[in-house]
């Protein structure tokens, strides 16, 4: 852990080798540092409702062993929850009996969460998720203070309530006693990495969620910490890429194994596909996501844009929504059936709904930025009023506004021609049949996969050998855009989401 204490603090992501193009193998036995044939890597997804872990074949990438464990619902929750739910999981994949064939393990966890913790290493409040909207009036008070331009030109993003700054700031100004305490501010990632090592270290992808980070200059910007938080705590350490975070302690077993620098759960998707410049991901879990890996940083000024950093040492450009797979959930609780039988109903319906649409901004939402938002549903006649279009409105809703995020990352200079479709949500049959329709771009969907986790593995060999596998994809199913209901569908939604919210 290093305490930033002056501007200029640089991070080791400025000096990072360049990944190798997919399709080039770059790791084999015998140019393989420290491991042998049977060798696995263990990659770790602790995101928003589950930690998962998967420990894959070093040399190929192939699944040996999987296991997970639930995360407590709500947006605020004491950060010794992950390492338990870690615990479980490993457990379950059963790392242990591994022993000595794990090379090497990474974290990829959920992005932006405040993790703050005392002098003892104790948090002095409940970690404050990325999905947690309490935050919005101290970052709407940011952005008025500096101007967006000056953010943006600062740490490449322009504050909303999911940034780790904003809840810092709303520490200090609703909690001043536990903010008074706060020694050390991390991230999920950096938390498990001190449960793994023993020390606090993160990523420049996951740094880059902070708005207190510049992913352009790689270099931690504490004045912006003094300025709305009151001070600057101590912060991890930024690791290069493929830099080592230290030794697995003898506590997880597999203690010849090192732990990679860990990264943000989108970086993580990003390096699971192999996803190379001029692709396009969208991922449907608790969070819909749009990014691309870019080799320039991709500037927006307006905020709906997030300029992160990707996890090789190149950009992520990347519009979130706060509401996704659970809109679906919701519709199948209401509607009192499981998701087998809610993903029918929506096949059922006829493709446009019978006309239902719903803004789906059920959790309040963050693109666009409406933190306090509620849903809508609008259309509604006596004929119309069925499970089936409710049912079809729900998975509708959820990829319209996916449609507007994309828009969004297109207007940015992105070219958005295709999109590989990932996530717990692309599960559902009649959300992947529709998807091309209302995206108007074919959709690729890779075979079922945890590409967040797959990405932390791929990170993890890249430690433990000193270079980036390349272990390829399989598409599962491709689709194009069919027919024009897709038009009416997207001029419905964005009718109602001008005369509800004026944006
Ligand atoms: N068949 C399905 N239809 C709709 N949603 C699904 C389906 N299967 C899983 N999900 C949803 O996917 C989400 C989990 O996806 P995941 O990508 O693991 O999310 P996260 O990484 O945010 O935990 C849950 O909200 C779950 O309800
Ligand atoms: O806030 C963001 C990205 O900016 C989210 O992507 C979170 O990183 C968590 O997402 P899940 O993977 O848990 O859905």
């Amino acid at each position: 852990m290093s305490a930033a204490s002056g501007e200029g603090a640089t991070a080791a992501g400025a000096q990072v080798p360049r990944p190798p193009t997919p399709g080039q193998a770059s790791v084999s036995p015998s140019s393989a540092v420290s491991a042998a044939a049977g060798s696995v890597v263990v990659g770790i997804d602790s995101s928003t409702q589950s930690c998962k872990v998967v420990a894959v074949d070093l040399f190929t990438g192939a699944q040996v062993s999987t296991g997970s464990a639930a995360h407590p619902d709500g947006t605020a929750v004491d950060p010794g929850v992950w390492t338990v739910a870690l615990g479980d999981a490993w457990a379950a994949a059963g790392i242990d009996a591994l022993g000595g064939r794990v090379a090497g393990v990474s974290v990829a966890a959920q992005q932006h969460g405040m993790v703050a913790v005392d002098s003892a290493g104790e948090p002095v409040h409940d970690a404050l998720l990325w999905n947690d909207v309490r935050s919005a009036d101290d970052a709407a008070a940011m952005v008025a203070d500096f101007g967006a331009k000056a953010w943006v030109e600062a740490v490449n993003v322009v504050p909303v309530a999911s940034f780790t700054l904003s809840k810092l700031a709303w520490l200090a100004r609703s909690e001043p006693n536990a903010a008074a305490r706060l020694h050390t501010v991390g991230l999920p990632h950096d938390w498990l990495n001190r449960q793994l090592t023993g020390t606090w270290s993160t990523d420049r992808s996951d740094a880059s969620g902070t708005a207190y980070f510049d992913p352009v200059a790689n270099t931690y910007r504490p004045h912006l910490l003094k300025e709305y938080f009151g001070s600057v705590p101590a912060l991890p350490e930024v690791l290069a890429p493929n830099a080592s975070a230290g030794q697995l302690l003898p506590r997880w077993g597999a203690s010849s194994a090192v732990v990679g620098a860990g990264m943000g759960d989108n970086a993580g998707a990003a390096l699971g596909l192999e996803l190379a410049p001029g692709e396009v991901a969208v991922s449907i879990g608790t969070s819909g996501t749009v990014f691309a890996v870019s080799e320039e940083p991709v500037q927006d000024a307006s905020g709906q844009l997030a300029g992160f950093a990707d996890a090789t040492g190149r950009h992520l450009p990347l519009l979130a929504t706060i509401n996704a797979a659970r809109v679906m959930a919701a519709g199948a609780a209401m509607l009192n059936v499981d998701l087998a039988e809610f993903d029918r109903l929506a096949l059922a319906a006829a493709p446009d709904a019978g006309g239902l649409t719903l803004l789906p901004y059920l959790d309040g939402e963050r693109t666009p930025n409406l933190p306090d938002a509620t849903g809508t549903l609008t259309g509604m006649t006596r004929a119309n009023m069925t499970p089936e279009n409710l049912a079809r409105a729900s998975v509708l809703a959820v990829l319209n506004s996916l449609a507007d995020a994309l828009a969004g990352l297109h207007s940015f200079g992105v070219p958005v021609e295709r999109v590989l479709l990932i996530g717990g949500g692309s599960k559902s049959r009649a959300l992947r049949e529709a998807a091309a329709t209302v995206f108007g771009v074919p959709v690729d969907v890779p075979e079922q996969r945890e590409y967040v986790a797959l990405g932390a593995a791929r990170q993890a060999a890249w430690a433990a050998t000193g270079e980036l596998p390349v272990w390829g994809r399989r598409i599962e199913e491709s689709f194009m855009p069919d027919g024009g209901w897709g038009a009416t569908v997207r001029g419905r939604y964005s009718s109602a989401r001008r005369t509800v919210y004026g944006v």
